[in-house]
Parts: C-alpha cells; structure tokens; sequence
C-alpha cells in the first residue's frame, strides 16, 4: 500500500525549462510515468509548461503543443518547482533566482551555471527555506552529487579523480579504436545528444572544468572557482599522439584530478582538468564511448568509484527526476531546504606545483650517445627520467619523467632547453601519466 495517498497532497507544478536532448526526455518520463511518479511522491506532479526558444520546433519526442511556451518569466511564477534545462548562464541564471526569490524549488543540469553562480544560488535558496538539486550536473546518470555532499559529509575525502565529460570520451575513444578524426567523432557525438549546444565546451575542456569546480567544491567543503580550476581540452591530441599511446599499452583520455594537498603551509586544494596517458590496464582506460567514470578516495571509507552513462538524454533524464522526486517528497512530507554546505575555506594549489609523471616524444639525431646526451637535459632542470625507449630506424625516442620531479616549471623549462638543443629535431608531444 503507498503510505502516502496522493489523494491527500494538492498537485505540485513542475515548469520544464528546455525540450532539448534532456528536457524531451524529462517531459515524456514525466507525462508517461505520470501516476508511479504521484505514487512515489505521495503527490501528482503536474507538468504546468514547457519553456522553450521556438514553440514550432520540431522534436525527438512529441509533446503536447499546449503545454509548449517562449514565455518563459510566466511559466517560472506558476511554478511549485522548476526544472532547468536550457543550459548556458543566462537566461538560465536570472530565471532561477526570480524563482527561487518566488519560493520555488529548483532542479538544474547546468553544471557550466553551478560552477559559477552556485553561491549564488544556494544562499538565495537558504534564504527562503528552498532547494536546488542538481545531481544531473556531473557525470549524467551517476549518482555523484548526493554522496558526496551527504553519504560522505562524515568522512574527509582526499581526492576525486574520473573522466567526467562523455563527449571527449566518446571522441578519444573513436579516435583509439576507430581511427576516427576528432571532428568525424564530434559530429557523431553531436548527434547522439551528448554534446553541449556549443561543443567548444567540451572539447577545450570548459564543461570538465565546471564539474571539477563541483566536485571538489563538495568533497573538500570549500568554494573552488571555476577561474582556478587549471584546463586543458582535447583540440591539441594528435593521431601522432594516439599512435604513440597505442605503441606504449597506453590510452589517452581527459580527466579531472582534485585532490586535497598538504603542503608546508598546511592544506590547501587542487582541482586541474587536462588529457593524460593511461596504461591499457588501469581502470578508467577500460571507460569507453560516453561513459564516465570517477574515483573518490577518502580517507575512512577508502576507495570509491562510480561509474556509469555520463551523457545522453534518458541518461540524464534520470537524474533530473530523481532530484524531482526528492524535491516533491519534501513538499509533500515537510522539511527545510537543504543548503550547500561550504564551510572551510581552503587555499588553492597553484596547478604548477602539482607534481605528475610525464611522457615525452622526441626525434632525436640517429647518432649513438646522442640521446644519453639529450637525457643529461632533465637532470640539469631537476627532472630524473625514469626510463628511455629509442626507435633505432628513425630515431623516435619516448622517456618517461619521475613523479616526485616533474613540476609544469620545470618541465616547460626541459621544453625550452630541448628545442634549443641541435640534436632535437622534433618534440612529437607530451603528455601526463597517470598510473
Ligand atoms: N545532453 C546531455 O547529455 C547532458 C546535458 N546536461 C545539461 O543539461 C542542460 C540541457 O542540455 P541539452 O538538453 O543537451 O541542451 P539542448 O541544447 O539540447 O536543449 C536546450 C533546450 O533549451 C531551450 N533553450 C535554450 N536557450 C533558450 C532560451 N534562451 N529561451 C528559451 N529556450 C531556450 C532550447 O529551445 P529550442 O528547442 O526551442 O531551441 C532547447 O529546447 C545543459 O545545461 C547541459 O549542460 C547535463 C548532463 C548531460
Ligand atoms: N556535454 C556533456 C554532457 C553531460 O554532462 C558531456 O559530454 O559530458
């Protein structure tokens, strides 16, 4: 028997805000699951409108042309909760703050609009006794938001490291195992709905750069501006570069790395996004087309990780109603809002003194003791190289830099110092490791 008979909860007006590839999807879960839904929530949830550019569109989903609106600002004030989905910061933003200063309860899977206005929307929450969920933000499908901001509120998390843009892992991944150039791989991605409406988002590394705010802004209870979060996107991997992974066992792939460093000035954190070399054997080297995956290390609970669809319109979809859902319970049964909680006020690492293993590409003269020569290099920028692989035929060489030595100073330092050196003809790439 449901222990909360609808019969006894007044409707709760949903405002649906996009009918894209996850605002269509949302829309027909919401119309077709219409009474498990009510069930669920102890109240029907009545879909009030759909808020979009162009009312004459054409969809993937039919939806009821009634409901369709471009007034936007009037579908927000009739709203118990909005549901975000337009993406991009405004109108987005104003939109959320005129309904949250209404009493409404916000839904969003804007991560670009969380990473930098979240402040801004949660104290404009707190202030009504309202909430914003946004579990859709990262990693699509995963449940990832709620358990670091509340499975895990009891432990400390030291790091979370993971791919968590589908687009990048879709295009590597065909770049890898299709010979697929990024733009053919793109355009694929585009179609399946997993790109942002500007795909410059994902492929410069901006949409990674905004989850890896989130993430570490929740797992170290700090505010991490997205301005600080280092970036680097996938527009510079070369086929070269996906050869030469491929002839080492390795596979490259675009990940966030935020990690809580204790320094000799006390902790402080880091969050970076950038392409990195991963054995074949690791385990988020076996993470394949849209799929994300994120590994959480805290240190009571050890390590976790949480993998799954991190892009896509149903995907997604059930993350959005799932946050739905929680937001309706409270309605229907009572409580406050939940705040954000960013309490510490942690420096940040400035992402130069991380220190990371590195790979190196170069073609070197095809002359012996050349390149043991070209290796004195590293030592005299304090970087040790920890082993050496040279192509006897065409003088194609890869070395490995240790961990403990290889600063973004010191390796740009090698970098200058090998392109002036005479018997480097060519640097063919470089590349972070992970292990
Ligand atoms: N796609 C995915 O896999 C994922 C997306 N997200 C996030 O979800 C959100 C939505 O993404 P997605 O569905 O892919 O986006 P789409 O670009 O497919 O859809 C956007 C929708 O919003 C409407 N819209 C955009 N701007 C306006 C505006 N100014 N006024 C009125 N309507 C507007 C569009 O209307 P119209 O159709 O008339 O043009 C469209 O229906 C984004 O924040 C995205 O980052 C999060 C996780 C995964
Ligand atoms: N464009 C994003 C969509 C989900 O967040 C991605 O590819 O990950």
């Amino acid at each position: 028997m449901n222990p909360y008979p609808t019969d006894h909860y007044r409707s709760l007006r949903i405002a649906l805000l996009g009918a894209g590839s996850v605002g269509s999807q949302v829309a027909r879960l919401l119309l077709e699951h219409r009474d498990e839904l009510a069930a669920r929530v102890g109240a029907p949830l009545e879909l009030v409108g759909i808020g979009v550019r162009d009312v004459a569109a054409k969809r993937d989903v039919e939806l009821p042309a009634e409901l369709l609106t471009d007034d936007l600002g009037t579908l927000v004030a009739s709203a118990d909760i909005v549901v975000e989905l337009l993406g991009g910061i405004e109108p987005a933003r104003s939109l959320l703050l005129d309904a949250l200063a209404a009493g409404a309860d916000v839904v969003t899977a804007n991560k670009a609009l969380i990473a930098a206005h979240g402040p801004e929307l949660f104290q404009a929450a707190e202030t009504v006794g309202a909430q914003v969920n946004y579990e859709a933000a990262v990693g699509g499908a995963i449940p990832i938001i709620r358990p670091l901001e509340q499975s895990l509120a009891g432990d400390r998390v030291m790091r979370v490291m993971g791919i968590v843009n589908g687009t990048t892992n879709f295009i590597l991944d065909r770049m890898h195992t299709e010979g697929s150039t990024l733009e053919e791989a793109l355009a694929v991605a585009t179609e399946l709905g997993y790109a942002e409406a500007d795909p410059t988002a994902d492929i410069e590394g901006f949409d990674a750069a905004s989850k890896a705010t989130i993430l570490a802004s929740l797992a170290f209870h700090t505010v991490v501006p997205v301005e600080v979060v280092h970036r680097q996107g996938i527009t510079g991997v070369t086929d070269a570069m996906v050869e030469q992974a491929e002839r080492n066992d390795r596979v490259l792939k675009l990940v966030a790395i935020c990690e809580r460093l204790e320094g000799e000035g006390g902790e402080a954190v880091s969050a970076r996004v950038h392409p990195v070399s991963l054995p074949a054997t690791h385990p988020l080297a076996a993470v394949r087309e849209a799929k994300n995956a994120i590994f959480v290390t805290a240190e009571s609970a050890g390590d976790l990780m949480f993998y799954g669809a991190g892009a896509g319109g149903p995907e997604t979809a059930s993350a959005v109603l799932g946050d739905l859902v929680s937001i309706a319970r409270r309605h229907v049964l009572g409580g406050p809002g939940a705040a954000a909680s960013t309490h510490a006020d942690l420096p940040i690492a400035p992402f130069g003194d991380v220190l990371a293993r590195h790979e190196l590409a170069l073609t070197v003269a095809d002359r012996s003791g050349v390149l043991a020569g070209v290796a004195g290099l590293f030592a005299e920028h304090g970087v040790s190289v920890e082993s050496v692989r040279q192509d006897p035929a065409d003088g194609e060489a890869s070395l490995v830099l240790g961990t403990h030595t290889a600063s973004e100073a010191r390796i740009a330092a090698v970098l200058d110092a090998l392109e002036a050196h005479p018997d480097v003809e060519r640097i063919d790439s470089v590349i972070r490791l992970i292990d």
